[in-house]
C-alpha cells in the first residue's frame, strides 16, 4: 500500500505526478486562501507525511495525527516549527537549503544596491515626473564598491552574499556568527566581530540570521544607533529579527541612511504601515528564493523530502536539531 500524504497548498504538475507516483495524496488547492487550522487537523489525522509551508507546526496540529512521520516546508527558514513538539511526537521536520542559496544572494544584492543608490527612491522621483534640474547632488548616495559589508548570519546563504560582495565588489568583509567560519576568513578576508563592533564598522549590514528565540529583535533601538548615519540595513532573514519600530525611528530621524527590506513583522505588510511613507527604504514582497527554476527546485526538493519520510526512510533535509 502506498503512503498517504497531504499538501497544505497548490504544487506545480511535475512535482505532483512524482508525489502521484509514490503516494496516495490530497491537495489544498486554493492559493487565495491558507487551510484554516482546524480542517488541517482533519485532513492530516490519518497523513504520513504533509508538505505545509508558512504554516505553524505546532502541538495542537502534531497532537491531531495518528501516523505522520514527516513535515515538509517549500523554504530554508524552519521558524513556524515547534522543534521539542516534533521531536515529543516523532516526527521528521525537513526543510530546502542549498538550492536557493544563489537566487537569495542576486535578490540581497540588488537591495544593497538599492540602499546605497537610491535606486527605489530615484525610480519613484523619476516616475512621478519629478526630475527637474536639480544638482547631481540630490541625487547622490553611497559607493558600494570598496566599502565593508557586515553580515550578521554568515551561513550558507551569507556565504554566497560574500562572494559576490569581496570578488564582484572589492568590499571589506566583517561577519557574526556564534562559531567562527576560518575557511571562509581565509577566502574571502573576512573578519568576525561582536555584534556592536560589526554595526559600528560595517557600510551595509545585512541580517541573514534565522528567526529564533535568541535572534528575535537582534537588532532593535540600540543597535541601530551604533550604526553610522551613513549606513544600510537590510533584512533578508524574518521579520521579527528587526524591532520594525525602533528600525522606522531611526529611518524617520536619518540616524541611518537607509533601509531595504525583503521580510516584515507582519506579511503582506499592512496598507497603513509607516514603512510605505518613508523615501529611504527598498521594499520587497519577500521574495528572496522566488524564480521560477529556484521555487521548481525547492518545490521538488520538499516533496522528495515528504515521501521519504512518509515512506519510512530518514529524509534527506532533516533539520538539524533532529539529525
Ligand atoms: N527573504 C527570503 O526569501 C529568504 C530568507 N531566508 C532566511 O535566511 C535564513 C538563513 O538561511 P541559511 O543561510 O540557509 O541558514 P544557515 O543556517 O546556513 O545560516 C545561518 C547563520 O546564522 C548564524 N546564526 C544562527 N543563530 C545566530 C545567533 N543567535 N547569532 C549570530 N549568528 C547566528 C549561524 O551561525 P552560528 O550557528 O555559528 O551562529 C549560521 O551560520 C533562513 O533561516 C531564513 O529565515 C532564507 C531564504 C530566503
Ligand atoms: O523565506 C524563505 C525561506 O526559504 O526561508
Amino acid at each position: 500500500m502506498k503512503p498517504y500524504v497531504y499538501i497544505a497548498h497548490p504544487i506545480p504538475e511535475h512535482v505532483e505526478s512524482y508525489i502521484a507516483e509514490h503516494c496516495d495524496y490530497n491537495i489544498w488547492n486554493d492559493s487565495n486562501e491558507k487551510i484554516p487550522k482546524e480542517r488541517l487537523k482533519e485532513e492530516l489525522k490519518n497523513a504520513d507525511g504533509a508538505m505545509l509551508t508558512g504554516q505553524p507546526v505546532d502541538e495542537e496540529l502534531l497532537a491531531a495525527t495518528e501516523n505522520l512521520k514527516a513535515v515538509s516546508t517549500v523554504s530554508v527558514g524552519y521558524d513556524r516549527y515547534d522543534i521539542d513538539a516534533l521531536k515529543k511526537y516523532n516526527v521528521y521536520g525537513t526543510h530546502t537549503p542549498y538550492v536557493l542559496d544563489d537566487t537569495v544572494a542576486d535578490l540581497i544584492f540588488g537591495l544593497i544596491l538599492s540602499g546605497g543608490r537610491r535606486i527605489a527612491e530615484l525610480h519613484e522621483y523619476v516616475k512621478a515626473g519629478e526630475w527637474g534640474v536639480e544638482p547631481d547632488s540630490a541625487f547622490y548616495g553611497y559607493d558600494i564598491h570598496h566599502s565593508t559589508l557586515g553580515i550578521i548570519g554568515m551561513g550558507r546563504i551569507g556565504e554566497k552574499i560574500v562572494q559576490r560582495a569581496r570578488f564582484g565588489f572589492e568590499m571589506d568583509i566583517v561577519y557574526h556568527n556564534r562559531s567562527r567560519k576560518p575557511e571562509l576568513e581565509e577566502t574571502f578576508d573576512a573578519v568576525r566581530l561582536e555584534l556592536n563592533e560589526l554595526l559600528s564598522r560595517a557600510d551595509f549590514v545585512v541580517v541573514m540570521v534565522p528567526l529564533t528565540d535568541e535572534t528575535k529583535q537582534l537588532i532593535g533601538e540600540e543597535e541601530l544607533r551604533l550604526m553610522k548615519s551613513s549606513a544600510v540595513l537590510i533584512n533578508g532573514a524574518r521579520g521579527p529579527v528587526v524591532d520594525e519600530n525602533a528600525l522606522v525611528a531611526a529611518l524617520q530621524e536619518k540616524s541611518i541612511f537607509s533601509a531595504s527590506l525583503d521580510v516584515f513583522e507582519q506579511e503582506p505588510l499592512p496598507k497603513d504601515h509607516p514603512l510605505l511613507d518613508l523615501p529611504n527604504v527598498t521594499l520587497t514582497p519577500h521574495i528572496g528564493s522566488a524564480t521560477q527554476k529556484t521555487d521548481e527546485e525547492m518545490m521538488m526538493r520538499a516533496a522528495v523530502n515528504m515521501v521519504e519520510g512518509a515512506s519510512g526512510q530518514t529524509p534527506q533535509d532533516v533539520i538539524k536539531e533532529q539529525r
